[in-house]
């Protein structure tokens, strides 16, 4: 039986670095992509993910590393021997060409090829009769779109995105969102888009590439990412946490005050330890009834605030050594918690998502509020 054929990914990155003088913006970066796959970069701001895309635009030299498109090296090649179209977070339209000027810019041919794939465009990204306005003239999204376009107008095997949404407003970025996936999907696009709002990254990507200070930190798909983080960084980027630090009294035990909860380690603890354990708001669980467990406990409330659809609220657990506690918890849950002024609420820390990387917390690193809890963004 003959071996499969497996088909080169659309883009393969090994080992790619880079300095400016003394400064590394990106060190050692591997990643490949699949043909048709959606990828974001997502890391806050200066940790190289624009760095990276224009690195694969050719806008940036590589002098360490190599980039395959499909099986060919462009570490070398030129912006314009490279096969991609790019969308910047500035619109970049030209302001003095009409809509059909600027999508047509990059095409050659016949006037009636380029007016005929003009119209296809236009149609594409849902704005037929707008070819002979200005840019001044469309709104932020429209001149979004436009862009869109005229990245897709040669009809290029790859699409980069450098934060095409940040300059839009809200209503409108989330509109744009699901339309430039929708449009990803159709054409089969692959595409690779920089981003440092976790919230597109998680709607959009078919896989997540979290960046900090020039390293890939972790590669996986949106829930891979959000349920199952690599490191502190990750878990503390996408989406919130509680950190809560305490001692360890078995591999998988924790001291916290006066209790000794059942944790999910990533590695085995030592006993006598210190470690820093994380639990995501929605996975603390708020009761009707305290009931006699180690994981389950009586909060004092410190602040409750309705942010649409969820509350938001702050728990301080003083049988857990004073920790304090992020939860959010539906309009359902709270109806029937019936939560009065100055009532204790039960709690429960489900063994399972009380979890831990299994760094041992050095003395240095500790403080006087060794046993307080933390509530980081
Ligand atoms: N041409 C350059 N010369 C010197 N330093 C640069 C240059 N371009 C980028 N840098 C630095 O490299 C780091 C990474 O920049 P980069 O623009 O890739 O970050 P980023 O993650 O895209 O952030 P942002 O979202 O703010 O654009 C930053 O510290 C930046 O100051």
């Amino acid at each position: 039986m003959r071996e499969p054929i497996l088909a080169a990914p659309e883009l393969a990155l090994s080992g790619i670095s880079k300095q400016f003088g003394a400064f590394t913006a990106l060190q050692d970066i591997s990643l490949t992509v699949n043909k048709g796959e959606f990828v974001c970069l997502l890391g806050p701001s200066g940790c190289g993910k624009t760095t990276l895309l224009r690195m694969i635009a050719g806008l940036e030299s590589c002098e360490n590393g190599q980039i395959y498109q499909a099986d060919r090296n462009i570490t070398r090649a030129s912006p314009a021997q490279r096969d991609y179209g790019i969308v910047f977070q500035s619109y970049a339209l030209f302001p003095n060409l009409t809509v059909a000027a600027n999508i047509a810019y990059g095409l050659k041919g016949r006037r009636e090829d380029k007016e005929r794939r003009v119209s296809e465009l236009l149609a594409l990204i849902g704005l037929p009769g707008i070819a002979q306005k200005y840019p001044a003239q469309l709104s932020g999204g429209q001149q979004q779109r436009v862009a869109l376009a005229r990245a897709l107008a040669t009809s290029p095997s790859l699409l980069l995105l450098d934060e095409p949404l940040s300059a839009l407003d809200a209503q409108v970025r989330e509109h744009l969102r699901s339309e430039i996936k929708a449009l990803q999907q159709k054409l089969g696009i692959t595409t690779i888009m920089v981003t440092h709002d976790q919230e597109e990254a998680l709607t959009m990507a078919d896989r997540i590439v979290v960046m900090n200070h020039g390293v890939i930190e972790q590669i996986g798909t949106p829930a891979q990412i959000y349920q199952q983080p690599a490191s502190r960084f990750v878990a503390d980027f996408v989406g919130h946490c509680n950190w809560i630090r305490g001692i360890a009294t078995g591999v998988n035990t924790v001291q916290l005050g006066a209790a000794q909860l059942a944790v999910n380690p990533a590695k085995p603890l030592q006993a006598g330890e210190q470690y820093e354990l994380f639990i995501r708001p929605e996975d603390v669980e708020l009761l009707p009834e305290w009931q006699a467990d180690e994981q389950h406990a009586l909060a004092k409330l410190m602040h409750l605030e309705l942010i649409g659809s969820i509350y938001r609220l702050k728990l301080s657990v003083a049988h857990w050594g004073g920790i304090e506690l992020e939860v959010v918890a539906s309009h359902r849950e709270m109806a029937a918690l019936r939560i009065d002024d100055g009532q204790l609420i039960p709690l429960r820390l489900p063994a399972q998502h009380l979890r831990c990387f299994g760094e041992v917390l050095k003395l240095d690193s500790l403080n006087a509020e060794a046993f307080s809890g933390e509530v980081a963004q």
